[in-house]
């Protein structure tokens, strides 16, 4: 007899999950995924969308952009190194649901406080894990991502017909504006920078820019790349007008991330944004920000038929020719065809030549579609909060 490994571990229970589900995942068109649940104990349903990278589940988790998604992951080793109060996005995550392929261990990490399954538990979200993630991305990537539900019951009493039901009566993402929803209620200062961990700490600058960031569902990292780069951040809701924001004073306005239709946020956002651009403002906006800034100037948007989520995705800088590796999540996207002549394409995507950031020819007003601020990584795009501190200061001469 052989040893038994941890992988025979997994397998046998594997196996036991087919017979004896207490989860599962359940999509729109009747597939049954049937797995091991984790995390609360509850139901949700949601756009079932796959997100590529080896690390940061906890950032993706938190990430808001994530509103209204269940994610699955298709690095099969998931919440090995737990969680912790720093590596987060967003105190709430507005994700609703993990997918993972190996059942999750405890965690491995000096820096975790909590392991992944009870971290869940704490903010009420199901996982499932013993899931064919393979198949299930192939799934997404030759039928679009489908309306799904997660189903955690550890009694096993699980009812797939009505959770099919539950799937297809589900609106979807298309024309939803959940940027409102997410975005903070209320008028903010931000002064932390990026952690600091020779000293656990934040590192200290000092802020020589006065900057607006108007919060669609604004990663915290991207505040924490701003201050770094020397910017005083005041976070205002996503509804507030163009005119109070004037009225800060402020050397630059950035538009951040957010979930959901663009198309939906732009009935009260491109006004605001198009009075900015129109009034010289240096802008700088990131993925929704950017889209919002794109149907601001007469462009328009549309859902992909394959999203962008992962850690390694090939974009060029179409001005120097430099390949960036990015960190990307969206399933919108700016059409081409509908862009003004005073906009060009500043960067595009090498796996879909679709388009990655935007510039405005006359006015001090750029935007990319991808994720700058990355956490954990890659860093090679932080060179654009450099770009919008110049953008400022040329502002000022
Ligand atoms: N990360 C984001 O800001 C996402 C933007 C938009 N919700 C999309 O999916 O395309």
């Amino acid at each position: 007899m052989g040893q038994t490994t941890k992988s025979d571990h997994d397998f046998a229970a594997l196996s036991a999950c087919r017979d004896n589900p207490t989860a599962v995942l359940v999509l729109e068109d009747g597939t049954v995924f049937p797995g091991i649940g984790f995390g609360a104990a509850t139901t949700n349903v949601g756009e079932v969308c796959f997100n590529t990278s080896m690390t940061g589940y906890q950032e993706i988790m938190t990430d808001p952009s994530y509103a209204g998604q269940l994610i699955t992951f298709t690095f099969p080793h998931i919440g090995n190194v737990g969680t912790n109060s720093h590596d987060i996005e967003t105190n709430t995550p507005a994700a609703l649901g993990m997918i993972v392929r190996q059942p999750v261990t405890n965690p491995a990490s000096w820096r975790a406080d909590l392991g992944l399954d009870a971290w869940l538990v704490s903010h009420n979200l199901p996982g499932i894990s013993g899931i064919d993630t393979r198949a299930l991305t192939r799934h997404i990537r030759d039928h679009g991502a489908p309306r799904g539900v997660i189903c955690h019951q550890p009694d096993g009493h699980i009812n797939t017909e009505s959770l099919v039901k539950m799937a297809v009566a589900w609106p979807g993402l298309k024309g939803m504006d959940l940027a409102i929803e997410v975005s903070q209620k209320h008028t903010d200062k931000w002064s932390d920078g990026s952690w600091d961990y020779s000293k656990v700490a934040h590192r200290q600058t000092t802020a020589k820019h006065k900057v607006v960031a108007v919060d669609y569902g604004c990663k915290q990292n991207i505040l924490r790349c701003l201050t770094d780069a020397g910017c005083d951040v005041t976070v205002v809701p996503a509804n507030t007008s163009a005119a109070d924001i004037m009225a800060m004073k402020p050397d630059g306005v950035f538009l951040s991330n957010g979930p959901g239709d663009p198309a939906a946020t732009s009935s009260y956002a491109a006004a605001e944004i198009a009075t900015l651009i129109e009034a010289d403002m240096p802008i700088f906006g990131i993925c929704i920000g950017h889209q919002l800034m794109a149907r601001a100037l007469g462009a328009t948007t549309f859902k992909m038929e394959r999203g962008h989520r992962g850690a390694n995705h090939p974009v060029k800088d179409l001005a120097t020719g430099k390949i960036e590796i990015t960190s990307q999540n969206h399933g919108f996207v700016v059409d081409p065809d509908s862009l003004p002549d005073d906009v060009e394409i500043s960067h595009i995507s090498l796996f879909d030549h679709s388009i990655e950031g935007l510039r405005h020819k006359s006015k001090p007003a750029f935007c990319v579609q991808y994720h700058p601020e990355s956490s954990p990584g890659p860093h090679d795009s932080r060179y654009l909060f450099e770009r919008f501190t110049a953008l400022m200061n040329q502002g000022r001469s």
